[in-house]
């Protein structure tokens, strides 16, 4: 089944109502320091399927690290966070410290921007690996150095023997991030969440490591949440895209619907805003005029009125809800788009 026949599948109420691997509702998120309140998420809620990859793009500061953070325990003592957060039937955001330390990439893994910053420089990249093999089994450590091996072929770092016994220094960011990957595998996750996991690589080392994560989508089965600003990269990879917007979902649907037929007018600014024709493939999320609100204020309304061209009086005072407003395809606006981008 091609990437496109997965997405149409996607979009059927049979395939949204089968068992999710992953059930977010109305996650909130807010940080109390020095006095002031951020609220970060403010109500994001979704579903994903095993084995499906879904983006989460928007501009900084939208929420999406942080909602993500929140599925992993990563969060600082600063957050208060609430609602809900189910993986496999199990909620998240009841998990103890000590709970998250031995669930803690076996269940869902993560891979984030910088890999220099997250391996040990002083450790030879085969120990790192064989150590988190070792972490998550109970398996002896020639066996998990077996399996540290396995995985460096599994991400096709090249010249994998020699690399086992290398620095991180010795490698290009590439490598780094194919090393990081089998980090984040060690324990078969059956989620992984990559977070800007290409943006600091040149534009073919990022076709690479997507192709790799596209790969492994298909040979595990592992479902992959790609937190993105990269609108391209959203819609040659994912199956389904949530657009998000000061801490709330604006957008969601398959990333066909989404690219053929936008009703959220941020969404269609953050489409509109790079010619079509002179759209590179990797392009990245344009500047619309005005800033992102103040997550410490939010306006009662919708948080995208201030800069949007078809807001009417109703957009200012009124929060439009997040709903289905043709199957599959959900919004949060009370003039949508006409359906064409
Ligand atoms: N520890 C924290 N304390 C206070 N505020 C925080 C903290 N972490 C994040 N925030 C705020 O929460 C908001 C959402 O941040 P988040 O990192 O999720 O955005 P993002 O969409 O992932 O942006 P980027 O693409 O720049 O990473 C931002 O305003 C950020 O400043």
């Amino acid at each position: 089944m091609s990437i496109d026949e997965v997405a149409e599948a996607a979009a059927t109420p049979a395939a949204r109502d089968s068992q999710p691997l992953l059930e977010v509702e109305d996650l909130r998120v807010r940080f109390d320091a020095r006095g002031r309140r951020v609220n970060a998420v403010n109500g994001l809620s979704y579903r994903l399927a095993a084995g499906r990859i879904l983006a989460i793009i928007g501009e900084s500061g939208s929420g999406k690290s942080v909602s993500s953070r929140a599925l992993m325990g990563l969060l600082p003592p600063t957050a208060s966070i609430t609602g809900s957060a189910r993986f496999r039937g199990t909620e998240l955001l009841e998990l103890s410290e000590k709970e998250w330390r031995k669930r803690r990439g076996a269940d869902i893994a993560m891979v984030f921007q910088d890999p220099a910053r997250s391996l040990n420089p002083t450790m030879r990249i085969g120990t790192q690996i064989t150590e988190a093999v070792r972490a998550h089994s109970s398996g002896d450590k020639k066996a998990a150095r077996e399996r540290a091996r396995e995985l460096l072929r599994l991400v096709r770092l090249p010249a994998p023997e020699r690399r086992f016994h290398e620095y991180p220094h010795q490698l290009s960011g590439g490598m780094r991030q194919r090393v990081m990957i089998a980090i984040a595998l060690a324990a078969d996750p059956k989620l992984l969440i990559a977070d800007e996991a290409t943006t600091a690589l040149d534009v073919t080392t990022q076709a690479q490591i997507m192709d790799l994560l596209l790969e492994l989508q298909q040979r595990l089965g592992t479902a992959i949440i790609l937190i993105s600003h990269d609108l391209g990269l959203a819609a040659s990879y994912a199956h389904e895209v949530i657009v998000m917007y000061a801490g709330r979902a604006v957008e969601y649907a398959p990333a066909r619907t989404l690219f053929d037929r936008v009703r959220m007018p941020y969404t269609q600014a953050l489409l509109g805003a790079i010619p079509r024709l002179e759209r590179p493939p990797h392009a990245k999320l344009p500047v619309t005029p005005g800033q992102p609100p103040d997550l410490t204020a939010l306006p009662p309304g919708c948080p995208f009125a201030p800069r949007c061209s078809r807001a009417g009086d109703d957009c200012h005072t009124k929060a439009p809800p997040f709903a289905e407003g043709e199957p599959g395809h959900w919004w949060a606006c009370w003039h949508p788009c006409e359906g064409a981008s």
